[in-house]
């Protein structure tokens, strides 16, 4: 049977954690932080948890459309892009999320590159 990554690993609660531990190291770069100062972080916490619930086989909860005017207006250089999707990767990682998973997840995500580089 070919399961989805979403129900691989437990579905949309398993993903809340995930993300949440992504956000918190987001938190933590000095370099990445003053993009979230005035940002309500539970909201974007749930709205990441959607996207990424309707990106990996998930129930569709978020229009992934939304995600250039999202970021339309951050200015968000290759780098920070780079930096922001390490960091999601070390959350996948200390979240024993297998490495082939993390991979295609990491695919998914950059597939949205040009969405959300801007500067
Ligand atoms: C790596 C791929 C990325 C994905 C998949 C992603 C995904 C998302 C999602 C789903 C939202 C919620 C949008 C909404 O409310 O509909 C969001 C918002 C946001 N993202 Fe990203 N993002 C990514 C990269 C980045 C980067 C690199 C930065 C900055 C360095 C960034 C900064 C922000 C900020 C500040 C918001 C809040 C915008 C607001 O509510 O006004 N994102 N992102």
């Amino acid at each position: 049977m070919n399961i989805s990554i979403y129900d691989k690993y437990g579905g949309y609660k398993t993903l809340h954690v995930v993300v949440s531990l992504f956000y918190k190291k987001i938190m933590e770069s000095e370099n990445l932080i003053h993009y979230f100062e005035n940002v309500d972080l539970a909201r974007l916490i749930e709205h990441q948890t959607k996207f990424l619930t309707t990106s990996l086989g998930g129930p569709v909860m978020y229009e992934t459309k939304l995600l250039k005017s999202a970021h339309a207006n951050l200015k968000i250089p290759l780098k920070d892009f780079m930096e922001v999707a390490t960091l999601l990767k070390e959350a996948l990682v200390e979240s024993k999320v297998e490495e082939q998973d993390i991979d295609k997840i990491i695919e998914v995500v950059a597939s949205y590159k040009n969405d959300i580089v801007t500067a």
